[in-house]
């Protein structure tokens, strides 16, 4: 069987692919790679502060009201978000971060859940819209969020009912990543707890957050990192806007009369065990899963829905014709 001409044509669409591959890799490495965070917590827990952390630089300040899209959503919640481009490693990020003030402060947060779940599955109904275009958009922006990072509030006590509604709610539309906001307020011996005692709560309200899985194809030092990330589940974060310079020692602190907790110090808080994870170690692994999963689970079920309305709509048509040709005879 003559196979050559078969296999030089199999050879060269694999290299073409593979050069389309690379090639689109380089493409985005050159323009950015999109990462979308949103920031979901009760007032005054550091959200603004955590984002200027995050990015190394004001994006916002405390009074400011300033962003690119400001969507009055109700009286005491808004989305805002706020583009910024970061370099990681090499690698360009375009981040997108959608913020939520006033999440939490009134008595009936209902409307704020519903909020945000909208605002969630509109950004994949704007990609299922986009992917069924005969001609698509080059320059769709694709606002799928990415990782949901939910702000916990250092109590010392369990979860809220609130932190457990939304986390359960919205866990099969984001990768929520649950942090302790201000998570200086608490000692060291304290926050140990505290986090003993979240995880506990998550496990038994069975509460879909992101556990940094690990796969078969994983490497041993992979597996090991990622069981370090789970074991520091939920990630204590401190912010701050200060910078001190001792020796020649640049240092991002915040600072008390008896001492300086250290942003940077993983001995001190998890703030940068947690920027590694979203810009670096976990970007790609969170793209994914939003993608492979949480919007394929979401357009299954939301095409089945529809699937599901057209035959009910055939059934009383059928019907209301059978009726309306007994009648007639
Ligand atoms: N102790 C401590 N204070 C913080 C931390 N982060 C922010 N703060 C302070 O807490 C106050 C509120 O910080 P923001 O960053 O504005 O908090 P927010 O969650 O955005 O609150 P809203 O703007 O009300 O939605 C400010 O005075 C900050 O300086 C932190 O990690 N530890």
């Amino acid at each position: 069987m003559p196979r050559g001409g078969d296999e030089r044509q199999n050879t060269a669409s694999v290299y073409s692919q593979y050069t389309r591959a690379s090639s689109h890799r380089y493409k985005s490495a050159k323009r950015g790679l999109p990462f979308n965070v949103m920031l979901v917590g009760a007032s005054g827990l550091g959200r603004r502060t955590f984002l200027n952390t995050l990015c190394e630089r004001p994006i916002i300040d405390n009074e400011s009201n300033n962003s690119d899209t400001n969507i009055q959503i109700e009286e005491s919640m808004k989305i805002q978000s706020y583009d910024v481009e970061l370099e990681e490693d090499g690698m360009r990020i375009i981040l997108s971060v959608v913020d939520t003030p006033g999440f939490g402060d009134s008595i009936d947060n209902s409307n704020s859940f519903k909020e945000i779940q909208d605002y969630l599955e509109y950004q994949f109904d704007e990609v299922l819209e986009e992917e069924n275009r005969i001609k698509r958009n080059p320059k769709f922006k694709d606002g799928r969020i990415h990782a949901m990072l939910y702000f916990i509030t250092p109590t010392g006590h369990s979860l809220r009912q609130l932190d457990i509604d939304l986390m359960k709610n919205l866990g099969n539309r984001v990768n929520i990543i649950p942090v302790i906001g201000r998570s200086d307020s608490m000692t060291e011996e304290e926050l140990k707890k505290f986090k003993k005692r979240i995880m506990q709560d998550i496990d038994q309200h069975r509460i879909p957050v992101y556990m940094f899985p690990s796969t078969e194809d994983d490497d041993d030092e992979t597996i090991e990192e990622n069981n370090e990330l789970r074991a520091s589940l939920p990630f204590g974060v401190v912010g701050c806007d200060e910078i001190i310079d001792e020796n020649n020692n640049p240092m991002r602190v915040r600072l008390y009369p008896w001492g300086a907790v250290q942003i940077d110090n993983d001995q001190h808080c998890d703030m940068d065990r947690l920027r590694y994870v979203l810009l670096n170690s976990h970007l790609s692994d969170l793209r994914d899963i939003t993608h492979n999963i949480i919007y394929e689970n979401y357009r299954t079920e939301k095409l089945s829905n529809e699937e599901c309305e057209d035959d009910d709509e055939m059934g009383v048509d059928a019907e209301g014709e059978n009726t309306a040709m007994s009648l007639a005879a």
